[in-house]
């Protein structure tokens, strides 16, 4: 194998960065040639923390991550080498007992709020994308999700939203997108950026294959 790209999709929360991921590796499920890595898992380990002290954590701060250890697996993904992944379990606001085991592969994929506003990060991805979805339209799926996946009422998401995710996103996630070389506006429903996105990968595989 050729040493490994790597693609980032940076955007806001539930702007729908989750769901190009994915299809994107539902694509190339059978030649196992791209892994997808997701900076959720990498929120810091809160294990120490007492519950009223985790809710009161300032998650869309770039400082909720350890983006140390994120660049590091990446550096070791694209060198040929495996990992073991952290697992986030957004329930209990902190790392999961439980860690994935990745290998390597031809493209990785990192998603998530700051690969793009991370400048180490930033320099690590061959091709950026910039999942572009409007506020109103983010903060409705991120409501829906978050009550249905991740354990939330609906006024801890209002109040979570009003009070830091709104600002933090104007101040650390828009402006990333400048870095974007792809901006994908409205996330997943954008069959012809996904098109775009799938040619590209396939001929990263074909070449590393001849
Ligand atoms: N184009 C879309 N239309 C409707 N719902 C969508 C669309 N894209 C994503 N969603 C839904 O919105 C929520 C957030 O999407 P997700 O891909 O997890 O966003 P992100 O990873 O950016 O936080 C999910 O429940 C997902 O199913
Ligand atoms: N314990 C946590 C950790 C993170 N969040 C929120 O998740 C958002 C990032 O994930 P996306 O999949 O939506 O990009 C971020 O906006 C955090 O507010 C949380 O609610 N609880």
């Amino acid at each position: 194998m050729n040493s490994s790209i790597i693609i980032g999709i940076a955007g806001g929360s539930a702007s729908g960065k989750t769901s190009i991921s994915r299809q994107l590796k539902e694509a190339f499920e059978n030649t196992q040639s791209v892994v997808i890595i997701r900076q959720d898992d990498y929120y810091k380990d809160q294990h120490q923390k007492t519950m009223e002290e985790r809710i009161k954590t300032n998650y869309d701060h770039p400082f909720a991550f350890d983006n140390e250890l994120l660049v590091e697996h990446l550096k070791t993904l694209t060198s040929g080498g495996s990992v073991e992944k952290p697992t986030y379990d957004f329930v209990h606001h902190t790392r999961s007992d439980h860690v994935e085991h990745i290998d390597s592969s031809d493209v990785i994929v990192i998603e998530g709020l700051f690969v793009l506003e991370n400048e180490e990060l930033r320099d690590l991805c061959d091709i950026k994308v910039f999942v572009d979805t409007d506020a109103d339209i983010r903060f409705i799926r991120r409501l829906l999700r978050d009550v249905n996946d991740r354990g939330r009422t609906l006024d801890s998401v209002v109040t979570q939203y009003t009070t830091r995710v709104r600002d933090m996103h104007n101040q650390f996630v828009e402006p990333s997108k400048r870095y974007a070389d792809v901006i994908i506006p409205e996330g997943g429903q954008n069959s012809v950026a996904i098109d775009l996105l799938l040619t590209k990968i396939s001929s990263i595989i074909h070449r590393n294959v001849v």
